[in-house]
């Protein structure tokens, strides 16, 4: 876990909210006890934890409460309050007041189904190979940076394979899976065949080469890469242009000359329209990093303004395609920009071998829909968990989960550790984002771990994953949730009874419903809160919009329990915007209470995801629809955001 310090929600002062009745109490227990009076009477005249509304507008069927045995033992309103901080520990004197009501977490949720999750041979790769880089042919110099500056002596499996073929003057297709090395699999080609042209690099000759990727932070690594292997090599001269930075200053570098070009898409393409400097007729070596995530970031259409800008001044050179998953959209910028290329993917031995290591794929042959289906390679020591949870207990079940986690840390001290878990709290869109999320930890061989958050009607997704050769193992809850026990300070307080009570399901039911008030009444505790938490609700619906339609069935913001999603983001209600029109249309409905029902429905759900939390992305969703009506129905490959894909006007090479 990346994060450590400051996760763990400790009870403010202010929320010490159980009066405690110290006959005389001293001036600063007076103070508190007002303020509490206070807190109390606001929260009062607050909305009620759970309404009637809340549930209208969604589909019955949805809301009805299918309980399982195992979440339905809740009660309606339970009356609970945080432990008192330390600043005021009680005297066990207590008043009978009630306490922060919470609507019960643990009712009117769905079923949990039981996981019947296909059990997958994932596919695997070696990440290391025994052989050196001295192996390789290449300049002395360079060998003795890689083993000296970087401090690497074997070559990874990719790095095997791929050099050779790059040094042969090949293009080539890169497979292979997150963390395994390839950036150097392709920088150190690129560097050993420039520093040995003949006639010797000058500055001011400008590109000759260019690496494409697809975010700032790449953009860095990669520089930051190239720039260590040129160390012996001074006169070639890296540069990186990336958004973010000053036009005017990246243009004074471009004048000078930078002879390895390292970019994002999309600030390449302000300069070839802005900026007069930058060329492309030396062009020896055209890079797409990360491809899959280049095209999931919609650089379509600016891959293509580069490519037609590059191929109108130099047709000869090599080009690179690199990607942890082979997908359609992946297959497509191949054919638009390698030439007869190789192959490589680096495969287990005990893999499908009717899928050989190395081939030639057909020139320009047509995106196959069915690559989407291919299975994609997990590194072997990444554990892969899925946990199934109801929407009201999201929250609370991430920060039992981050806590348990939190304590793997504390055992190391200081010692801030690399990333070893990944947690995703909304599913990814794809298989591929799925590999690129989880591909953040287990690098380089490395150990680590990533969990999947599900609601329980999107349990189905596991088997999607399946279809993939990706296997999760499931977590339950309720061991998750098990963590609470551990510390006291999440302890509700049982009115009218002083038992301590056994650490059992209903105990860590407590517990839990503890830890989520301390949640919503920080978040309900100021404005900005509040708002940051309705943004954060809107993005999460929103996410939902941007599912495939073949996973639609799975994850569909009507299957959403809008009031339940709420709880998950700390606000005690969903957020109530309708609008005068929608007003209008209510006192039109009530004369048909069934169509008004159905009515609110859709307009709440309308409102949520076009209010006053918008970030603005509805007007391209829009636009991007509009586009793919004029432009046909196989126009768009997926995601409403993505831009059309656009037809290439010069070929390549
Ligand atoms: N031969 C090697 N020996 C040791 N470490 C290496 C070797 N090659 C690369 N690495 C290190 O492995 C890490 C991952 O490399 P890199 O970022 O190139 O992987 P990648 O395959 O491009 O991953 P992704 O697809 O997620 O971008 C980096 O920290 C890099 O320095």
């Amino acid at each position: 876990m990346a994060a450590a310090d400051g996760v763990l929600p400790h009870v403010p002062e202010s929320r010490a909210a159980v009066p405690t009745t110290s006959s005389r109490p001293r001036p600063a227990q007076s103070r508190r006890q007002a303020a509490t009076k206070r807190k109390y009477r606001a929260s009062s005249e607050a909305p009620p934890a759970k309404r009637r509304s809340e549930t209208s507008f969604l589909p019955a069927k949805k809301t009805a409460a299918k309980e399982t045995p195992r979440t339905s033992k809740g009660k309606a309103q339970k009356t609970f309050s945080p432990k008192r901080s330390s600043a005021g520990a009680s005297d066990g004197n207590q008043e009978r007041k009630p306490g922060i009501k919470t609507s019960s977490l643990f009712k009117n949720n769905p079923e949990i189904p039981e996981l019947h999750r296909p059990v997958v041979k994932q596919v695997q790769e070696k990440v290391f190979t025994s052989d050196a880089f001295q192996a390789l042919d290449l300049h002395p110099h360079l060998i003795s940076t890689i083993n000296t500056v970087l401090k690497m002596s074997s070559m990874t499996s990719v790095q095997k394979q791929s050099i050779p073929v790059l040094l042969e003057g090949r293009d080539a297709l890169v497979r292979s899976q997150t963390g395994s090395g390839k950036t150097l699999a392709y920088c150190i080609p690129v560097v050993q065949s420039l520093q040995a042209m003949k006639s010797k690099i000058q500055r001011g000759d400008g590109p000759y080469a260019l690496i494409l990727v697809p975010t700032r932070e790449l953009a860095l690594q990669s520089f930051d890469t190239v720039q260590k292997l040129l160390k012996p090599f001074t006169w070639i001269v890296p540069g990186v242009l990336m958004g973010g930075e000053k036009r005017k200053s990246e243009k004074a570098r471009l004048r000078k000359g930078i002879n390895i070009l390292i970019s994002t898409p999309g600030r390449l393409v302000d300069h070839i329209k802005s900026t007069k400097n930058i060329h492309f007729r030396r062009i020896q070596w055209l890079i797409l990093d990360e491809a899959d995530r280049i095209l999931d970031l919609g650089f379509e259409k600016d891959i293509t303004v580069i490519l037609n800008a590059i191929n109108a001044e130099c047709q000869e050179r090599q080009n690179v395609l690199l990607s942890a998953t082979l997908t359609e959209g992946v297959t497509w910028l191949a054919d638009i920009s390698l030439h007869d290329p190789v192959s490589i993917s680096v495969l287990d031995e005990s893999h499908d071998q009717s899928n050989p290591k190395s081939k030639a794929i057909p020139e320009a042959s047509p995106p196959r829909a069915s690559d989407e289906l291919d299975s994609f390679a997990i590194p072997a020591s990444l554990e892969q968990y899925v946990t199934v949870v109801p929407s009201k207990l999201r929250l609370v079940s991430l920060a039992g989960f981050i806590l348990q986690k939190c304590k793997d840390v504390a055992a190391r001290g200081l010692d801030l550790p690399q990333v070893t878990w990944i947690v995703q709290y909304n599913a990814p869109s794809s298989p591929a984002e799925y590999i690129h999320r989880i591909g953040r930890t287990a690098r380089i061989g490395c150990h680590g771990s990533c969990l999947l958050i599900l609601a329980p009607s999107e349990a189905e997704y596991v088997n999607s994953l399946a279809s993939h050769k990706i296997n999760v193992s499931e977590i339950k809850m309720e061991d998750i949730l098990s963590v609470l026990t551990r510390d006291d300070c999440f302890k509700g307080r049982r009115w009218g009874s002083q038992k301590p009570r056994s650490v059992g399901p209903q105990e860590i039911r407590e517990r839990a419903t503890v830890l989520q008030t301390v949640f919503e009444d920080y978040v309900h505790s100021s404005e900005r809160t509040v708002s940051g938490a309705k943004k954060a609700l809107q993005s999460f619906i929103r996410a939902y919009a941007t599912y495939p339609r073949e996973l639609k069935h799975i994850f569909h913001v009507r299957s959403l329990h809008l009031g339940h999603v709420a709880k998950s983001f700390g606000l005690r209600d969903a957020p109530k915007n309708l609008s005068a029109l929608a007003t209008k249309k209510k006192k039109a409905n009530l004369k048909r209470p069934d169509l008004h029902r159905k009515t609110q429905s859709k307009q709440r759900l309308a409102e949520i995801l076009r209010s006053e939390y918008s970030s603005g992305m509805e007007a391209s969703v829009t636009k991007v629809r509009e586009q793919n009506k004029h432009a046909g129905p196989s126009s768009q490959p997926r995601g409403a955001v993505r831009n059309q894909r656009p037809a290439l006007a010069v070929g390549t090479n």
